[in-house]
């Protein structure tokens, strides 16, 4: 699934994800020394690239029985990489019973997914899975997702690339 360092490719992987993961544009050190902050503009930007995202995210759930998409979302406050937030969802946004992906530009420690999480559960809506298009297959952040699996399509850059 993910784009190796030498920019080779895992055995299987989609031949999409390679152009999805070289549009995503790193700026290092922001906001904070330390952070190399995956910037998404870029990709959004590029629309062979972003199509590609869409269609791989529709692919993946059309059959899958989902009624609601959560993009950003009642509100729960979480940790980030470089500081703290808070979500926040409108009462009756989701029905009970509803089944929600919740999708997501990047994964880096969880605590917005897990925040977003608590937030439609506490609506009785189901979390089927969640979808990020940068993010590490690490079980830390499995971890705090209460056992929701994660999906993701590339691996964090680490280099700037140019842009
Ligand atoms: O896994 P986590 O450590 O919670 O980090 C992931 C979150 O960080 C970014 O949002 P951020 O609040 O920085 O701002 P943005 O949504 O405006 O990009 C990103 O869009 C995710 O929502
Ligand atoms: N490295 C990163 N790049 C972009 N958004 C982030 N949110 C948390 N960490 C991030």
């Amino acid at each position: 699934m993910f784009v190796l360092e030498n920019g080779a490719k895992k055995k299987g992987e989609d031949p999409r994800l390679q152009a999805i993961s070289q549009a995503i544009r790193v700026v290092p050190h922001f906001p904070k020394q330390g952070i190399m902050f995956q910037d998404i503009t870029t990709l959004l930007l590029d629309h062979s690239a972003f199509k590609d995202v869409v269609d791989i995210f529709v692919d993946r759930y059309r059959d899958m029985d989902i009624s609601v998409v959560a993009g950003e979302v009642i509100s729960e406050k979480y940790v980030l990489e470089y500081g703290t937030d808070c979500l926040e969802m409108h009462v009756g946004a989701v029905q009970h019973n509803e089944r929600v992906i919740i999708i997501d530009d990047l994964v880096a420690t969880g605590g917005t997914l897990s925040a977003a999480i608590i937030l439609l559960e506490r609506a009785d809506a189901e979390v089927v899975e969640c979808a990020c298009v940068i993010g590490l297959s690490d079980l830390k952040v499995r971890s705090k997702l209460n056992g929701k699996p994660l999906y993701i399509l590339v691996e964090p850059r680490q280099v700037e690339n140019g842009f």
